[in-house]
């Protein structure tokens, strides 16, 4: 029995790719280096060069029921799967080196690797050097700081350099959290006195990768900490990855000394994909997830679904799920009913939405918009309310200054002009205002 599952592994490992649609690059990260240990009548061990971690890791995918249910459709067999870190009793004539594994501490997400990222115009910067970064950990660009709006791919891209550097460079440490999981995890040593240990852990890494930094910003002491685990792994050319909502210069709370060492590597964005990015993004869902999608539901999909890839791909699911229930078969019409409330949702840009989300921005509040107030603080973003309302808005300008405090047309018109003219010079307004844009997300 042995010896027929070596000889098929290869088919087994095909049948993990295409029916279970596990990616490859989990495939060949976690299930190929197998080696059999044992086989009893009714369960199979293998050894795992990765030591106790893989060995949850692989049980949290469900792999091993996976891996199950393959070597049954090759051999006919069904056997439970048992995984051991110990070689004591691996065959001394295998000749598979057991090398320093690449941690692989957090659940990185096997379907976020570079293969299954789009690429198009609003996210190609980011992407190519997150490729470089990948492939060259701790050179040119350390740190990387990504940023964009929520659900664009940021998550995507860490995933994908720590997925790439754990295949190449396996001798490398990787490891990636949520500053959520920091966070925690800092405040739990704090509370249980083992310090220690939580330096240990992140400062004696290769590559660290840091998701949704906007929550460690927040707290002072968490910035602190960050502040020395980033010194300690820079000065040792170490690699840092980080994600946020906003570029260093947009968020208020950073520290300077943090937002300047932010900037000391490369920044790069990722916008709203345009449509023929999101056309592209779903082709390639479809075919991930083997669903015979037809253009014109696709389209349908792609002019509605304005928000961000989290949502197109929301959308495709719910339309799966809907035939499914119904029975039917995916058409535009079905389409059009699965997705009825969440297009209904998607809120309509109106003066009063972008006085919330400006004054939100500027950290003032809507009453400050609508007062006599004249200082800057307050009449800048006024004005860029106004601009915003012209532009975005069917609102006549009468309607406009009513709604802004009862002012008259010609302060909207002077208002919308003065921020037209700022915008042809002034970088750090235009990028507020793409923050804003995104945020509002005006159909496009
Ligand atoms: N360019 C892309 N190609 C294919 N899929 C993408 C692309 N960009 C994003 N996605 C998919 O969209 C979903 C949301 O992406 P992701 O979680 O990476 O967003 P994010 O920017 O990290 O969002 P958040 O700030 O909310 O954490 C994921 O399922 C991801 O695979």
């Amino acid at each position: 029995m042995k010896e027929l599952i070596e000889s098929k592994w290869q088919e087994i490992l095909n049948i993990l790719v295409k029916e279970h649609e596990i990616s490859e690059v989990a495939v060949n990260t976690w299930i190929q280096p197998l080696i059999i240990q044992t086989i009893t009548d009714d369960s199979i061990t293998f050894f795992m060069v990765r030591g106790p971690r893989g060995i949850e890791f692989i049980k949290h995918k469900y792999y091993d029921i996976y891996l199950s249910m393959a070597i049954e459709q090759v051999t006919g067999k069904q056997f439970k799967i048992l995984f051991t870190d110990s070689n004591s009793a691996a065959p001394k004539s295998e000749p598979k080196k057991v090398s320093v594994p690449a941690e692989y501490i957090g659940n990185l997400n096997p379907r976020y690797t570079f293969d299954t990222f789009v690429v198009g115009p609003t996210n190609k910067m980011a992407h190519a050097v997150s490729v470089a970064v990948a492939e060259s950990p701790g050179g040119a660009y350390n740190p990387l700081f990504l940023y964009g709006g929520a659900g664009l791919g940021k998550t995507h891209l860490m995933h994908s350099i720590a997925h790439h550097i754990i295949n190449n460079r396996p001798d490398l440490r990787v490891l990636y959290v949520t500053s959520e999981k920091f966070t925690n995890e800092l405040i739990d040593s704090l509370k249980h006195d083992k310090n220690k240990e939580f330096r240990d852990k992140y400062r004696n890494i290769d590559v660290l990768l840091i998701d949704d930094i906007q929550f460690i910003i927040g707290k002072e002491s968490t910035q602190e900490e960050f502040f020395h685990t980033f010194n300690e792994l820079h000065e040792a050319k170490k690699q840092i990855v980080i994600s946020s909502d906003k570029h260093p210069r947009e968020i208020a709370t950073l520290e300077e000394r943090l937002r300047s060492r932010f900037e000391w590597g490369i920044t790069a964005d990722i916008q709203p994909p345009d449509y023929e990015t999101k056309m592209a993004i779903l082709k390639k869902r479809a075919e991930l997830e083997h669903l015979d999608i037809n253009q014109e539901v696709m389209q349908y999909v792609a002019t509605n679904i304005n928000s961000n890839i989290r949502e197109l791909e929301g959308a495709l699911n719910k339309i799966y799920v809907f035939a499914n229930l119904e029975k039917k078969p995916v058409t535009l019409e079905l389409a059009e009913n699965a997705l009825k409330d969440t297009i209904e949702c998607q809120k309509e840009v109106t003066p009063q939405l972008i006085m919330d989300v400006v004054a939100e921005h500027y950290n003032i509040s809507v009453s400050d918009i609508i007062s006599k107030k004249k200082n800057k603080e307050i009449a800048n973003p006024r004005q860029i309310c106004m601009y915003l309302s012209r532009k975005y808005t069917d609102y006549s300008l009468q309607n406009i200054g009513k709604i802004m405090g009862n002012r008259d047309h010609t302060t909207v018109i002077h208002g919308h002009d003065k921020i037209g003219k700022m915008l042809e010079t002034d970088e750090n307004l235009k990028s507020n205002l793409d923050i804003i844009i995104k945020k509002l997300n005006p159909p496009t």
